[in-house]
């Protein structure tokens, strides 16, 4: 039966899901703050509001009348959910879920106090002075994020007295909305770290994918492969504490849940009640499903019969460098000659330095060594570059 989904950002994780959602006949209405966003371009309709204003979001809700609300960023007046889901439209995973998840101290005060899992020392702070204590508090090194942010925008270690201002300014200018509220975690010194892809259903039947690992750099994600190598002790900790937050959270989809892998345990980290932008990797056909697929039949309450392992693979990011309009891309020949290598280019209109503008994908056979594959998506994706054409 077709559903009139409401897609709430629509960048390159709104895209892929558009494409799996419509692959299963529903129609999709794609919004984001800027026009022609990567997911607007494949949507059957498309809406350009500012999603932190509540009234616009009543406004085009009351104008689209959604079944379904799908949230694909954070910084969404989330508060508007509740009233939407009283009204009879499903909100993805939950009103809950997206609420908690905007906020790090929400998600982060639900984890370590009223779940009990383990995370790192974590204070918040208001200003300068309260963020002085809190890096006295947790110890240095730590790491100060905006409690709104993703993708590590405002993220930064500070390793001496030096750094705090400098990590309070930076916080105050990556941040998205208007809460000036930081966090300030102590420093995990982990020997990896992977996101578990879990999947919650409407029967109640929790499903995991198999541990994605990825490398991070200035808080945002530059390789993802999959799977990771994790020990059975550690792997069954991080599915009980992602079954247990999700459980918490309430509803159905995918959930990309992120643990540091330490020598004295797992640690939680945060979580998307959503696809993961480390998930890409499962675009090169590491699954059955991709993450996208499974999300869209989550949401839908389609039967997931089983999540299979197809392939390895591995998924490396492609960045612009520099600012301007109508990106090119050139070295994708290059890419596509390799063997097991495909490249997937968002179609952002605008390119900015650091701005994620593509991936490569690399796979190769279940039996084949990860780690190479992803050296060779990291090499791949430095072959292309972004030629902006206006400046
Ligand atoms: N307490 C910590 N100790 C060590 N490393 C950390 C800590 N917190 C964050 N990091 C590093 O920074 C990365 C990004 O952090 P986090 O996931 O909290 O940011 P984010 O902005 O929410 O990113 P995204 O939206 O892409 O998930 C982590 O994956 C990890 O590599
Ligand atoms: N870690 C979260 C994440 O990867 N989110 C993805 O990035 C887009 C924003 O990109 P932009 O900042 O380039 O517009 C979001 O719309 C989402 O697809
Ligand atoms: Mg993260």
């Amino acid at each position: 039966m077709q559903k009139k989904i409401m897609l709430l950002g629509s960048g390159e994780l709104g895209k892929e899901f558009v494409i799996a959602a419509q692959r299963l006949g529903q129609h999709i209405i794609a919004v984001d703050s800027y026009d022609d966003a990567p997911a607007q371009q494949v949507a059957d309709e498309r809406e350009v509001i500012n999603m932190l204003d509540g009234a616009e979001l009543d406004r085009i809700v009351a104008k689209h009348k959604p079944d379904i609300i799908v949230p694909e960023i954070e910084a969404i007046r989330t508060e508007r959910f509740y009233d939407y889901e009283k009204q009879g439209i499903r909100v993805v995973p939950s009103a809950k879920a997206a609420n908690f998840t905007m906020n790090r101290k929400a998600i982060r005060d639900l984890a370590a106090k009223e779940l009990g899992l383990r995370t790192a020392d974590y204070r918040y702070a208001n200003n300068l002075e309260e963020l002085q204590a809190a890096v006295k508090a947790v110890g240095m090194p730590c790491v100060v994020k905006p409690l709104m942010s993703s993708s590590g925008k405002g993220q930064s270690v500070i390793r001496n007295e030096a750094d705090i201002e400098k990590a309070w300014e930076y916080a105050q200018h990556g941040k998205r909305g208007d809460q000036t509220e930081v966090i300030a975690e102590a420093f995990v010194k982990f020997n990896s770290e992977i996101t578990l892809l879990t999947v919650t259903q409407d029967s109640g039947i929790t499903l995991f994918c198999l541990p994605i690992g990825h490398r991070q750099e200035n808080g945002d994600y530059r390789e993802s492969w999959q799977p990771a190598a994790i020990s059975p002790e550690h792997l069954t900790e991080a599915q009980d504490m992602a079954a247990k937050v999700t459980r918490a959270l309430t509803g159905a989809g995918i959930w990309g849940v992120e643990f540091f892998l330490a020598d004295e345990g797992v640690y939680f980290s945060e979580l998307s009640p959503r696809p993961h932008d480390t998930g890409m990797v499962t675009l090169a056909g590491t699954q059955n499903l991709s993450e996208f697929e499974l999300h869209a039949r989550a949401v839908l309450g389609l039967p997931i019969a089983e999540i299979t392992h197809e392939r390895n693979g591995a998924s490396a990011v492609i960045l612009a460098d520099t600012e301007g309009s109508e990106p090119v891309f050139t070295g994708v020949e290059q890419v596509l000659a390799q063997p097991k290598a495909d490249i997937r280019l968002f179609g952002k209109p605008i390119a900015r330095p650091q701005r994620r503008m593509g991936v490569v994908l690399t796979y190769d056979g279940t039996g084949t060594n990860v780690d190479s594959i992803k050296d060779r998506a990291a090499e791949l994706a430095q072959l292309v570059k972004v030629v902006t054409q206006v400046h």
